[in-house]
């Protein structure tokens, strides 16, 4: 079947928007994708919505967050128009369309996680079929509801030798283990999420480009110590973070290009102690997302790990596509009812299907 996935990462750099051909299962053929990327109001308005929905004690409709799912919605189609157009397809050869949304909280301790996104409003506007909402049952039956990439991964790492792990630098990290049928993932920490501040409120560029302030600067390593005194790095999997749970606080004083080291080398150590907790050491490190794009992480990673990363393109894959392609393959599977979580990744009780269909109508 086609299917098109759309994802709006914790960065809130855009919409990833992949097209593939899938079985759900171990057949996966990447077929288009593109980055469609927020204007700065945008990302102003889906920055100002995420801080208010994590003063809610429950997700609630305020019309800020009314607003910023209708320009969740809007941005969405608008991105899958694009694609199928780029892809020369039309709406009713695909079959179905994975959903993420936007997170604005991610509360798995409080029994809840909030993706925001219409998808009636989505399916109508396509006349696809829509699954979105696909991580809420997840947390209903006691799971983190994140990450699910895991279960992609696999997919995509079935014929490698293992173990293997696969590392998503986003907004923040997550990893993870494939031994066969064994899945073991979580999420690792910050990935680029305060470094992505900190250059901001420094400099005022979105990022730091290719690492070049980081490389530029120091690591404090009486800064990076008392960062990684959290007790987060200490909990056994599974265990899953909101983009907020960490906060370039402890960076502040700190030269612009220290700031930057100092914050990427606790990227770098972080993913170090998530292999502590890992059944074994993989033979393959793969690293997804767009911090594969930062050479000084990649270095810095590979010091404190001791593995050499392999971006993803060195087994053909596009690193980008990954995350949106994995939520076209979930969608599927979600259609056929198999499970898109599992004990060893969100901490789920059995392996749980997942998201919500909403039909494209007559
Ligand atoms: N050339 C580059 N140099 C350094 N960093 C880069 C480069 N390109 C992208 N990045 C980093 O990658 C980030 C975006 O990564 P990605 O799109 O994987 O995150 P996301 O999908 O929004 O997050 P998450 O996976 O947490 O949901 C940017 O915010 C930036 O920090
Ligand atoms: C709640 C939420 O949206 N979590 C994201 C976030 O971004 C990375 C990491 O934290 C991961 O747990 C998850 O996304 C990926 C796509 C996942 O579920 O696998």
């Amino acid at each position: 079947m086609l299917a098109i996935g759309l994802m709006s990462g914790t960065s809130l750099d855009g919409v990833d928007a992949a097209l593939i051909e899938t079985d759900g299962e171990g057949f996966v053929r990447p077929i288009a994708f593109r980055g469609e990327p927020y204007s700065d109001a945008a990302r102003q308005q889906l920055a100002e919505a995420t801080a208010l929905a994590l003063t809610y004690d429950r997700p609630r409709p305020s019309p800020e967050i009314v607003a910023a799912t209708e320009l969740i919605t809007r941005t969405h189609s608008f991105a899958v128009h694009k694609l199928l157009k780029q892809a020369e397809v039309s709406p009713d050869q695909v079959g179905v369309v994975g959903f993420h949304g936007q997170t604005v909280a991610h509360r798995p301790d409080r029994g809840w996680t909030w993706q925001i996104g219409d998808g009636d409003a989505l399916a109508r506007a396509l006349r696809i079929d829509v699954v979105a909402d696909l991580r809420s049952a997840d947390v209903a039956a006691g799971g983190q509801g994140a990450p699910l990439l895991p279960v992609y991964h696999r997919a995509l790492a079935g014929g490698l030798e293992q173990p293997v792990a696969v590392l998503n630098l986003g907004g923040v990290a997550n990893v993870t283990f494939i031994d066969g049928d064994r899945l073991v993932a979580f999420d690792t920490g910050p990935a680029n999420g305060l470094i992505d501040s900190w250059v901001e409120a420094e400099t005022g560029a979105r990022y730091d480009a290719d690492g070049a302030l980081a490389a530029a600067g120091r690591v404090r390593e009486d800064v990076l110590a008392a960062m990684l005194d959290h007790p987060y790095f200490d909990l056994p999997a599974p265990k899953s973070l909101d983009r907020n749970d960490f906060t370039i606080q402890p960076a502040r004083g700190l030269s612009a290009a220290d700031g930057a080291a100092t914050l990427t080398a606790f990227t770098a150590a972080s993913v170090a102690a998530a292999f502590e907790h890992l059944p074994a050491r993989p033979k393959r490190l793969l690293v997804a997302g767009g911090g594969r794009h930062n050479p000084t992480m990649l270095r810095m990673i590979a010091s404190y790990t001791g593995l050499t990363p392999e971006p993803a393109e060195a087994l053909g894959w596009n690193g980008d596509a990954v995350e949106a392609e994995g939520f076209a393959y979930m969608a599927v599977r979600s259609l056929k009812g198999l499970p898109i979580s599992f004990p060893g990744t969100t901490g789920v009780p059995e392996p749980l299907t997942g998201g919500t269909l909403f039909k494209a109508g007559a």
